[in-house]
Formats: structure tokens, C-alpha cells, sequence
């Protein structure tokens, strides 16, 4: 991308040139700096010196400043999204951004003697001469006030790399690698429209190909030397940013938590701030200290130089946070083991780290080694645990930690975790009860409680309850607080009470992203649509940008091919179009518009795909064989079905009468997938055997192998088989539970006439009528309904008939010769 970003100087943290150790000893400014103080060798590596701000000179070539550089190398494939998240990193944490590439168009620009030979290059997707790019950085580097650089789009080979290494003298300290499927890529790049000479399709082969001969093995290189950070370029800018955000922010917030975010955070070991002597790193120094007496009692049992699990079964790019995380916790367990003595700390990080990486398993491994009495007492630890734990569904286990918490009545934050735990899993009434609980022991409710709280009273749907939540927002103090307001919108809306959804929504001074979504969605769920495109077109003049939540709500909301057409539209225009939740919603209503191709298209080029985006061209294809193709591919990608997806697969099965296939999925299910089937899926069974006429089969299927009594789905499925089929006796039985179960459907009487009438047993349909049924009442108007009924279609086709007959005696004396004949033609 063209990068039109200003040199931002601001530091992350203020420099001080007095380091508090005071004995670093330079090696190289990249290298990880080792001090020997009292026989225990500490162990620094740049990001200390990033945010300390050691005062270092670099033994290469870019010395000329104060301050040594910290470098970050950002590479990627040709439209991975390295500039535009470059523009972020910078606006974040104040680099100085070089874009090799642009440094390399200017040069074009200004005409200099290289810039004719440069765009050739270009043109041609290849790589310019190293020196040359090299000294176009080194110039920006050694003329930038800010020692923090960004370098976008290079090294491009390793030949670029050694230049860089001998010319600055320096190696990078990190290295992002932004990874993308090379057609998002692809599509990114054509859509990019800044009207580059290589933005073209054939440029973008050969960048490609550059791209995976040449650059890929410096991406390695990075990541053996344990300096790469690999992204998951997929996504929105913002979703992206998230994942590029921890790896500066950790740093400054805590900085043992790099170990866990890089990958090479076992040589980094315990990592120790050499503290600066402004105000805001006070603190930080002192708990410095304390650490560094304590580990001058207890060194952290990690090898110092010896090389680590990690690096020595390297493998390119499937180093993750996971296994990062997943090595600490192994070394701690060792270090447990010999006896050594954990910092509370520790535990604190390595619990944070397992909740934002959703892994219960090991937040249960650091649980077991966190001695109880420290767990009751420290409340900070003990939140984090509980938190982990409920939010992975472990409810029993957080309940446990939180009834041991010694201070558990000091802040809402484990109240508010347990409540959110409660309700995440359906179990409303203990989340409202742990509400007002917190009332009783005087625990203070946050901006946070409330929204978990009136979850818990929308899934219940008693508005009742959420009136009374609703007034303690206000005794509470949190009637304006935009974030709660949200979540009241949507309770009364879930409650049912629409009209006062709407006036909570009225009531937020600064609606957000979210109050905007939520009104629409509770609209769309009212089936209100008016309302909806209203708030939909209120949403973009407020200004706005529909967001994929709002496109995909309001895509499957009208399930209409012009608004679906129109939206794709904008979709394309904004460059959203891949977005998942869009695509997905995009695939569905194609495909419910019978749009075979477009959806087909969709889905074929879609960059990644979820369950939903698998289950939604599965049941567009709903009347076609080619579903059970997409199944199958879907087996074969890895990803498994779910109880959606064999509620589609099972219709389709049905409408196309394949019962053997039918069977083999619906036994498929229970066993290779582990899903119970669900009255749902015995509906599905019920109307795959009743279709192909197999009666005995469907009604066998609920009375000897359903493990629960048959709902109205299953009987009704029934009752329509044996109505189309003749079934009288089958039928009888299906009507008499449908009876009981629905007795206010009056289609299920008029199916049962419909039989006895067809098999010509119409003392039957007297029977009924006059029988003696529960509900006498409720069968005789069945019987007028269906007497009706019959009569009316009797008169509509007479009328039919009537008209045909007067069209062919009359209307062929009116039409044209050439209508005539094709009405002829068509047997009319
Ligand atoms: N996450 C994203 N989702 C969709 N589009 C994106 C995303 N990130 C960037 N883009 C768009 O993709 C195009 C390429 O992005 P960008 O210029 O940042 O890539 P790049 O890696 O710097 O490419 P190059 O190496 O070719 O300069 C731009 O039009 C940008 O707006
Ligand atoms: O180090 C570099 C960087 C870039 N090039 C050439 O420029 C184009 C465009 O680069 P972007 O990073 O995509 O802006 C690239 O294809 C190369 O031809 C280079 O030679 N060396």
C-alpha cells in the first residue's frame, strides 16, 4: 500500500540512560545483554531495553544516534495486510514506519538514477538490488529522531537480510509475519486500487512466486532464531490488530508475559526491568527489586544457554501461543517439583494467559500446582482462576474456588465471572440468584454485573426481573452508562416488550456499534422489518458504517434476493465482502433464492469457512444431491458436523428419497460424531421413511428406537406420511397423540379427514366428529373446517375448469396466431 504515515516519535516508555544494574555489558544491541551480579547470571533481552530505555550503542554501522534502534521486521505476501496494520502499530505504540516498497516508488517518483531500473523490477514482481534498498532504509534510520522502526515489506530474501546485517550491522528484534491465504491476498491486492503498476493479476503471480521462493525461507530463518510472531492475517483490520497488539502491549504491562508471547520466551527466562528512574516505573522498579532479591535466593529453574524444547523441534510456522504456553507450564511443573518456590506473580500471568487462550487444561495443570493457602488468600489469583474456569463451562469447579475465596466480598469481579459462567451455560436462575446474593452479602455491582445479570433475565424471558434489575442500574448510578443500556435494550427486547427496547435505545446519548446492532437485530427477531430498515438507515446517517453483525443480521432477516443483491454490492464497494459472518449469510439467501451459482461461487472462494458458512450451502442445497457432496467435502477439510448440519443433510435425504443414505448419516451421527440425535433428527428420520412410502419403517422408528417420547414434529411427519400414502391405521394412531399434544392444531384433524376420506371412509369422519374425544368441540369444528374446505376447493376447481373451458372457446378467437400456437404446443 502506499503509506502516507507521519514519523511519529512518542516512545512507549521514557528513556533514562542510568540503568539501575548498572553492569550491562553490550555484546550486540540485538542480542539478548547477560550482567553477572553476585554469581546469578540475569538474563535482559531488547525488549527491556525498548521500554527502560537502556542507553546502548550499537556495534554496526547505525550508531550515530543515542539511542540503539529496536527494529521490527514486518513481512508477509503481497497484500497481507502488512501496511495497514503497520499504520496501527504506529498510531498504538509510536514507531517510525518505513515501507520498503514505498521508499522504492519514491525513488521512481523523484526520477533518480536507479528509478528506471527500479521500475522494471517492479513491473516484473521481482526483487530490487539489496544494496540498493539497504541504503534507502539506512538513510531513514540514521535521519529518524525515533528509535522505535517499523521495516514494512523487508528483508525480501535472505540475500536482503545479509545485506541488512552488514550494512546497519544489526539484526531485527521481532519479526511479524502476517499470514494469508494466498486468494484473500489476491483479492486484497485487486481491490486495492491505488493504482500501482504491479496491482495487476499478472504481477501478482510472479510476486507470488518471489514471494515463496525467496521470502518464505527469511520467515523461517526468523522464526529458528526465535524472533518470529506469526498473525493470522484473516480477518477485519481491527481483529488483526488484536492479535499484533499483545505482542507489543505485554511488554509494557507485564513483562514475563513476552516469554509466553515469544517464541523464544525460554531464553528470555525470567525476565527483569532495569528499571528507569522516571515516576511511572516507581513502582515497577521496586517490585523489580524485590524480584531480583528474590531470585538471587531462588533462580528460576529454566536452562540459562542450553537450547530449549522449542527450538530444538523447531518447525516453520506452527509455532503457536498454545505450545508457548504449553512449554512454560512444563517447566513449571519441573520447577514445582524440585521444590522451588513459584512468585505469585506467575501463576497470576500464566492463569490470564490461559483464559485469553480459552486452555483449560492448562490453567487446571498451573491450578494443581498453586498451594491452596495462597489461592484462598490472594484474591487476584484466585479471580483469575475462577474466571478461566467458568468461562470454559467448568462451572462446579469455579463455584469451588469461589467458595474457598477468603476475600471473595472485596470487588465484583468473581461475582460478575460466576454470574457470566451461570449464564453463558443456560442456567439463569443460579446466575440471577448469585445477583441478588451479591445485594445481600453488600457487594457493590460494576457496569460489568449488570449486563451478565440481565442476560440471565432475557434467557429466563421474565421481564419482571429484569424491571427490577433495571431500577438498581438506576439506584446504582448507571442509568446513562451507554454499555449497560445496551444490554437492557436488549433484555426488554428478548423479554418480548419491544416498545420499551425502543425507548432504552432512544435513551443512549452515545450509541455505539452494539446499541445499534442490538435494536436491529430485535426488530428483525419481531419480524418488524420496517422498523428494522429504518434503524438500519438510521445507523448510516448517524454515520455509522454497517458492520459485518448489522449485513449478516440484516441479510438473513429479509431473505431477499434485491436487498441481498444490493447489499453484496456494498459489501464489494467497502471491501467486506469476505468477512465471514457476511459471506456466510451471503451463501444462505443465494442459495435460498435457488442462486445455485453465485452461492456455489461464494463459497468456493471464501477464505476461510466455519460450521455455519458448511451448514449454510448444505441446507441452501437442500432439494439437490449436491449437498451430500458438500458433506462429504466437508468431512474431508477436517471439519466436523454438528446437529445443524445433520438436521440439513437428513431433510436433504429426504426430499431426494435417499434412505440408505438417510440411515447411514442418521447412525454416522451417533457414531463417529458422538451427537445424540434430537427430535429434530427423528423428525428428519420420520419424513426420509414416510416420503419414500415406508410407513411401518418411520413408525417402528419412534416406538422402538426413539430414547424419548415423540413431540409434535415427529407425530405431525408421521401423519403427513400416512395422509399422502393412505395409511389409515398408522394415521389413526399418529392424529390420537397429535391431539393430545397440540389439541388446538386444527391441521391435524383435517389430515386424519383427509385419510378416512380418501380410503372412502366417511362414517369415519362422522365418527370423530361425534365421538367421544376429549375435546368434542375443538374435533367438530375440525369437521366444519374440513367440510369447508373441501367444499371451497371443490368450487375453485369448478371455476377452473369453467374458466379453462371459456378460454379455449373464446380466448383463441382473441390471441394472436403465433400465441395460439404455443399455447397448442403446451397442450393448453
Ligand atoms: N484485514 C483486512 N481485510 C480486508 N482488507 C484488508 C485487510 N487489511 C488490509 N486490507 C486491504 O488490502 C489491501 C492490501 O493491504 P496492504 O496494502 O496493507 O497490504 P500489504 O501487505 O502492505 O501489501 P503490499 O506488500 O503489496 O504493499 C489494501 O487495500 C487494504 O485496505
Ligand atoms: O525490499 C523490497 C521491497 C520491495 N521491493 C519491490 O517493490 C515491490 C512492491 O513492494 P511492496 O512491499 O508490496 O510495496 C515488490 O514487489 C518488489 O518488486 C523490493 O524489490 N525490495
Amino acid at each position: 500500500m502506499w503509506r502516507r504515515v507521519a514519523s511519529l516519535s512518542s516512545s512507549l516508555i521514557s528513556s533514562s540512560n542510568s540503568s539501575f544494574l548498572g553492569q550491562v555489558l553490550v555484546s550486540s544491541f540485538s542480542a539478548p545483554i547477560f550482567i553477572k551480579k553476585n554469581q546469578t547470571a540475569y538474563r535482559f533481552n531488547i525488549w527491556e531495553s525498548l521500554t527502560t530505555g537502556i542507553s546502548q550503542q550499537a556495534n554496526g554501522a547505525v550508531g550515530s544516534k543515542e539511542r540503539t534502534p529496536f527494529i521490527t521486521f514486518v513481512l508477509g505476501g503481497p497484500g497481507s495486510g502488512k501496511g495497514t496494520q503497520c499504520i496501527k502499530i504506529v498510531e498504538t505504540f509510536g514507531f517510525k514506519h518505513l515501507s520498503a516498497g514505498d521508499l522504492l516508488r519514491r525513488e521512481i517518483a523523484c526520477n533518480t538514477a536507479d528509478g528506471a531500473m527500479i521500475l522494471d523490477t517492479i513491473k516484473e514482481g521481482k526483487i530490487v538490488p539489496s544494496e540498493v534498498t539497504v541504503k534507502l532504509i539506512q538513510k531513514e534510520i540514521e535521519s529518524s529522531d525515533n528509535h522505535k522502526i517499523l521495516i514494512d515489506g523487508f528483508p525480501r530474501s535472505e540475500e536482503n537480510r545479509i545485506a541488512f546485517e552488514k550494512i546497519i550491522g544489526a539484526e531485527p528484534n521481532i519479526v511479524l509475519f502476517f499470514d494469508c491465504p494466498e486468494e484473500e491476498m489476491v483479492k486484497r491486492v485487486l481491490s486495492r486500487n491505488q493504482g500501482r503498476v504491479d496491482d495487476n493479476i499478472d504481477t501478482i503471480r510472479k510476486r507470488l512466486k518471489v514471494f515463496e521462493a525467496l521470502n518464505l525461507p527469511v520467515i523461517n530463518y526468523y522464526s529458528q532464531r526465535g524472533k518470529l510472531y506469526t498473525i493470522n492475517a484473516v480477518g477485519t483490520v481491527d481483529e488483526i490488530f488484536e492479535q499484533v497488539r499483545p505482542v507489543f502491549n505485554s511488554f509494557e504491562s507485564n513483562p514475563k508475559m513476552v516469554a509466553l508471547l515469544s517464541p523464544s520466551f525460554h531464553s528470555t527466562t525470567l525476565t527483569f526491568h532495569c528499571s528507569s528512574k522516571g515516576k511511572k516505573n516507581k513502582r515497577r522498579e521496586q517490585l523489580n527489586r524485590k524480584q531480583l532479591q528474590k531470585s538471587k535466593r531462588i533462580a528460576f529453574p529454566f536452562p540459562e544457554s542450553s537450547p530449549t524444547p522449542l527450538l530444538i523441534n523447531y518447525k516453520p510456522f506452527t509455532q503457536t501461543r498454545l505450545q508457548a504456553l504449553d512449554a512454560v507450564v512444563q517447566d513449571l511443573e519441573a520447577s514445582v517439583e524440585k521444590g522451588i518456590k513459584i512468585d505469585t506473580e506467575i501463576f497470576a500471568s500464566l492463569l490470564e494467559t490461559c483464559y485469553q487462550l480459552n486452555s483449560i487444561d492448562h490453567g487446571i495443570k498451573v491450578h494443581s500446582l498453586i498451594p491452596k493457602t495462597l489461592l484462598r488468600r490472594n484474591t487476584g489469583i484466585s479471580s483469575k482462576l475462577l474466571r478461566l474456569y467458568a468461562s470454559c463451562g467448568h462451572i462446579e469447579s469455579a463455584h469451588q474456588v469461589f467458595d474457598e475465596m477468603y476475600k471473595r466480598n472485596e470487588s465484583a469481579f468473581p461475582w460478575n465471572s460466576l454470574i457470566s459462567g451461570y449464564a453463558e451455560l443456560g442456567q439463569y436462575e443460579d446466575a440471577l440468584a448469585l445477583y441478588f446474593q451479591m445485594e445481600e452479602e453488600g457487594v457493590e455491582p460494576d457496569r460489568f454485573t449488570f449486563p451478565r445479570a440481565l442476560k440471565a433475565c432475557a434467557g429466563i424471558g421474565m421481564i419482571q426481573i429484569g424491571e427490577a434489575v433495571h431500577r438498581d442500574v438506576v439506584r446504582k448510578g448507571f442509568g446513562n452508562d451507554g454499555f449497560v443500556l445496551n444490554a437492557l435494550c436488549d433484555m426488554y427486547a428478548k423479554c418480548g416488550d419491544i416498545v420499551k427496547a425502543r425507548r432504552v435505545f432512544d435513551s443512549i446519548i452515545y450509541k455505539d456499534m452494539v446499541s445499534w446492532n442490538s435494536m436491529l437485530t430485535s426488530y428483525i427477531r419481531h419480524g418488524l422489518l420496517f422498523e428494522a430498515l429504518e434503524v438500519f438507515r438510521g445507523m448510516i446517517e448517524e454515520g455509522f458504517d454497517p458492520d459485518p453483525v448489522a449485513i449478516s443480521t440484516v441479510l438473513s432477516g429479509f431473505s431477499s434476493l434485491k436487498i441481498a443483491a444490493q447489499i453484496h454490492g456494498w459489501v464489494l464497494r467497502r471491501g467486506i465482502e469476505w468477512n465471514l459472518s457476511v459471506v456466510n449469510a451471503l451463501v444462505l439467501v443465494y442459495s435460498k433464492h435457488e442462486k445455485f451459482d453465485q452461492a456455489s461461487w461464494l463459497f468456493h472462494w471464501m477464505p476461510e469457512r466455519d460450521i455455519v458458512s458448511w451448514n449454510s450451502i448444505i441446507s441452501g442445497h437442500c432439494k439437490h444431491q449436491q449437498a451430500l457432496k458438500y458433506f462429504e467435502q466437508m468431512e474431508s477439510s477436517g471439519t466436523s458436523p454438528d446437529t445443524i448440519t445433520f438436521v440439513a443433510i437428513l431433510s436433504v435425504c429426504a426430499h431426494l428419497g435417499l434412505v440408505k443414505d438417510g440411515e447411514q448419516l442418521f447412525s454416522l451421527m451417533r457414531k463417529k460424531y458422538a451427537i445424540n440425535p434430537t427430535m429434530e433428527h427423528y423428525a428428519c428420520m420420520v419424513n426420509l421413511y414416510g416420503r419414500a412410502g415406508m410407513i411401518d419403517e418411520a413408525y417402528n422408528l419412534i416406538v422402538e428406537r426413539m430414547e424419548f417420547d415423540a413431540g409434535p414434529t415427529v407425530w405431525g411427519a408421521l401423519l403427513y406420511a400416512c395422509s399422502v400414502h393412505g395409511n389409515v391405521d398408522i394415521g389413526e394412531i399418529a392424529a390420537r397423540n397429535l391431539f393430545e399434544l397440540e389439541p388446538d392444531n386444527e391441521h391435524n384433524f383435517e389430515l386424519l379427514m383427509k385419510i378416512y376420506s380418501n380410503a372412502g371412509r366417511l362414517e369415519d369422519v362422522e365418527r370423530r366428529a361425534c365421538g367421544n374425544s376429549p375435546d368434542f368441540t375443538q374435533q367438530f369444528k375440525a369437521l366444519i373446517i374440513f367440510n369447508t374446505n373441501q367444499t371451497l376447493r371443490q368450487v375453485v376447481q369448478n371455476i377452473g375448469i369453467a374458466l379453462v373451458d371459456w378460454f379455449r372457446t373464446f380466448g383463441l378467437i382473441l390471441l394472436g396466431a403465433e400465441s395460439k400456437k404455443e399455447l397448442m404446443d403446451n397442450g393448453l
